[in-house]
């Protein structure tokens, strides 16, 4: 990856951390990823990092917290959380998300579910010129429990996905990811998304999915940064 987008990616989270972080937070989350790691390093940046404490969206995260000198809490100890601070696979126009390409959905939407404000911090190729699934083309990550798999990838071929794989480890590891929750992951593509509420209600019907990767209708405020610096802003 270019230093081009890790400063693009930089400068997007910079300025989401400045003009959102409220002054008398008490209860951060931190989101996974990539950008998400400038976002922590601007807070470990600040000069009250001691007065609220930052709950993470995985390990990942939680390294995040920790390697900024931030303070950690958990979720069922802060379950009201007041701002929440993620990065996105695909943002729609409507500020509408797809998130899990890096396996981590399912805390990141339980923690921006608990949220006041929901912040998303990207570069400018995760945005979309309309709906999902246009710049993101691997499919919509659903979290599943691991016995699981077969009968919902026959069902999400059933609701119209026209590609549905198991996500593999890779040369990491032999067999399916397993996530932070102990789960698998399906990638589910199911084209150009115009409806992403629809789809998602759908999926979460089926017995043995946990989550899916849509945020629909969560995000407040997403920034994009380019490779020049500049940062655009997208309100919902
Ligand atoms: O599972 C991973 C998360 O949803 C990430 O926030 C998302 O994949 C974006 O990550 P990145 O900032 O590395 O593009």
């Amino acid at each position: 990856m270019s230093s081009g987008i890790e400063h693009a990616k930089r400068m997007a989270a910079y300025k989401a951390v400045d003009a959102n972080f409220p002054p008398h937070a008490k209860v951060v989350g931190i989101g996974s990823g990539s950008t998400v790691v400038y976002v922590a390093e601007r807070i470990g940046q600040l000069k009250n990092k001691h007065d609220f404490v930052c709950i993470s969206t995985g390990f990942q995260s939680k390294q995040l917290i920790i390697d900024n000198g931030l303070t950690l809490g958990a979720i069922e100890q802060f379950p009201k959380v007041d701002i929440a601070f993620d990065g996105a696979d695909e943002v729609d126009t409507n500020l509408n998300l797809i998130k899990g390409g890096g396996a981590c959905l399912f805390q990141e939407k339980l923690v921006a579910s608990s949220a006041d404000k929901f912040i998303v911090v990207a570069d400018t190729r995760k945005k979309s010129p309309s709906d999902l699934g246009i710049a993101w083309r691997k499919g919509v990550p659903i979290e599943v429990v691991p016995n699981s798999y077969a009968v919902v990838t026959r069902q999400l071929k059933e609701l119209g996905a026209k590609s549905v794989v198991l996500r593999q480890g890779g040369g990491a590891k032999a067999g399916p990811v397993v996530t932070d929750n102990n789960n698998f992951l399906i990638d589910a593509d199911f084209g150009s998304i115009s409806d992403p509420g629809s789809l998602h209600q759908q999926i979460k019907l089926l017995v043995g999915v946990v989550e899916t990767g849509l945020f629909v209708d969560m995000a407040h405020t997403a920034y994009f940064g380019d490779e020049s610096g500049e940062v655009s802003e997208q309100l919902r």
